[in-house]
């Protein structure tokens, strides 16, 4: 399936009507390098949902990185310097992020475009498949700040982690997985990155229904909130099975929302 490009969603006959199945959509927000991905890899491995495979999944996690817009060549140059703001509301395809979480929400198979951070662009031709699943993670920095996708969460939650560690591990994350130098990480944290942050991420927070501070090291949070999960997706008695295809293999049952 070609990235942007989208499946009809399966439909399941119950009790002599179609019915398709929706799933539970989590906006994990938070600054960057908070440890949104971490918690959102905690909630899964404790949801038992690592060892599956993909189209088996009830449990995904998208990241909006993957929707950075394409850059031109001038902005290009100015990200190789540090100079382009990736942290600005701007710097996101907000159309096609609402269109692929919209399809997500109604049960469709997507197509979610990679990101190469290295050279600030998507990477052609290759993509995530993203499968109707049960409960769907959708982290990063902005993901409460528009409003057409703050409405389609079921669940927000905020990662909160002090700015000084934030920037730490920034940096050796930026020098080790990005590619990147000590001198442009700075010069991009400082002229971008902390004065957005303060403007379009952290006036956000309000949004949340769960902060978590420290991130994934807080295991007393991410307990809870898994405990809450499984307790909104235990299938009550008169509820519909959402999941027809694999529920006898999982520990998560679904019940429609
Ligand atoms: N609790 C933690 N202790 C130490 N390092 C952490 C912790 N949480 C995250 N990291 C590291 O910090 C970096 C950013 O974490 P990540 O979860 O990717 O944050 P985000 O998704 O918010 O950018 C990664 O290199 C990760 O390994
Ligand atoms: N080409 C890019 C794209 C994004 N960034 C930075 O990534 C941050 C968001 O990702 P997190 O995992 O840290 O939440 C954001 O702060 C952008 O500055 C980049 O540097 N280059």
């Amino acid at each position: 399936m070609a990235t942007g490009q989208t499946k009809s969603a399966t439909t399941i006959r119950v009790n002599g009507f179609d019915h398709v199945p929706r799933p539970f959509l989590i906006g994990v927000g938070g600054g960057t390098a908070s440890g949104k991905s971490s918690v959102c890899k905690k909630i899964m491995e404790q949801l038992g949902q690592n060892d599956i495979d993909d189209c088996k999944r009830q449990v995904i996690i998208v990241s909006q990185d993957c929707f950075y817009r394409e850059l031109n060549k001038v902005e290009r140059e100015k990200a190789f310097r540090g100079e382009f703001n990736f942290d600005h509301p701007d710097a996101f395809d907000d159309k096609l992020m609402y269109k692929t979480m919209q399809d997500i929400k109604d049960g469709k198979y997507v197509n979610i475009p990679a990101y190469d951070y290295k050279n600030h662009q998507r990477i052609q031709d290759k993509g995530q498949t993203v499968y109707p699943a049960d409960v769907v993670l959708f982290e990063g920095i902005l993901v409460f700040y528009y409003k057409e996708l703050l409405e389609m969460f079921n669940m927000k939650l905020f990662v909160d982690t002090d700015s000084d560690t934030r920037l730490s591990r920034r940096v050796l994350r930026d020098m080790k997985e990005r590619d990147r130098d000590l001198e442009v990480i700075l010069h991009q944290y400082t002229t971008y990155v902390k004065p957005a942050f303060e403007d379009f991420c952290l006036p956000t927070k309000k949004f949340a229904d769960v902060i978590i501070p420290r991130g994934a090291d807080n295991t007393v949070a991410i307990d809870l909130i898994v405990q809450h999960i499984q307790e909104l997706l235990r299938p009550r008695p008169e509820s519909i099975p959402r999941r027809v295809r694999h529920q006898s293999d999982s520990i998560i049952q679904a019940r429609p929302h």
